[in-house]
């Protein structure tokens, strides 16, 4: 019999992550504009996508998944975003702090330091990949935060601190995001903060901020990733300003399918 196609090798599935998440909707699209009609995704989480990705990649089996950077993944393992000739998942994408209506007047000090807060994939990797060897998110940030404060500074020079005004996080709990927020956690209760982190859905994510219930996300992913949410919430999000650039979401393969280099090699 001839070769199996890619297809059949992975019994057409795509491994996904939670189905709320920008990625889900964007490979939705994905299977229609490219025709992938025999396809699905499976929707599961971060930490299932990563396993499945173990098991498959210490066989050097294939596999397709719905993967981000930074993300430790590409760190541990030599993997490969497949080419999107349709920019159905957009190319260079930016991590947006989105606040509520009414935190720079209510937190003025916390507003002035999302509008500086800056870092590179390089930084928020450096916490990844500790937590992903073990050491717990609280700690892993509190390590980057004792050895970036001349970074931290450029956030928080000249501002005034507090005495424990509530602020309130939250953040869908994918591994970029935890290393995100657990060091702003540390940022902010530095300043005399008292800060609640919650980790939500994506949804309840945007939601909680556009009603009121949160103060703040840095996770916002733009243009594409999260455009869905926030053009539902038009008018009721403050997008602060842009935390990272240079990531990037996609459909990811491990480099030894050689052979599966696009998203319209899926179809071969
Ligand atoms: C961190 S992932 C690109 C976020 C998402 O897919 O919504």
């Amino acid at each position: 019999a001839g070769s199996r196609s890619v297809g059949e090798t992975v019994e057409y599935n795509i491994v996904g992550i939670d189905p709320g998440s920008g990625h889900m909707e964007a490979t939705a699209k994905a299977l229609e504009v490219y025709d992938l009609k025999d396809w699905n995704v499976i929707a599961g989480n971060g930490a299932a996508m990563t396993a499945a990705l173990k098991r498959a990649y210490d066989k050097e089996e294939p596999i397709v998944i719905t993967g981000w950077n930074p993300h430790w993944k590409f760190l541990k393992y030599d993997l490969k975003f497949l080419d999107d000739p349709e920019l159905v998942y957009g190319d260079s994408e930016e991590i947006h702090s989105i606040g509520r209506i009414g935190l720079q007047k209510d937190l003025p000090e916390a507003y002035e330091i999302f509008q500086r807060f800056k870092w590179g994939t390089d930084d928020m990797s450096e916490i990844m990949v500790a937590i992903e060897d073990g050491t717990k998110p609280e700690k892993a940030a509190q390590n980057w935060v004792d050895a970036n404060e001349d970074k931290i500074a450029e956030w928080t020079s000249g501002v005034n601190k507090v005495d424990g005004d509530e602020i309130k996080l939250v953040y869908a709990p994918w591994d970029s995001e935890i290393a995100s927020h657990n060091m702003m956690k540390i940022v902010l209760e530095d300043m005399g903060y008292d800060v609640t982190l919650t980790a939500v859905e994506p949804g309840p994510m945007f939601s909680a901020i556009a009603d009121g219930g949160a103060d703040a996300t840095f996770a916002a992913w733009l243009p594409i990733t999260h455009k869905t949410y926030v053009e539902k919430f038009e008018g009721k999000l403050d997008d602060i300003g842009v935390n990272m650039v240079g990531v990037r979401q996609g459909l990811v393969v491990p480099a030894y399918m050689e052979d599966v280099n696009s998203i319209e090699d899926l179809k071969k």
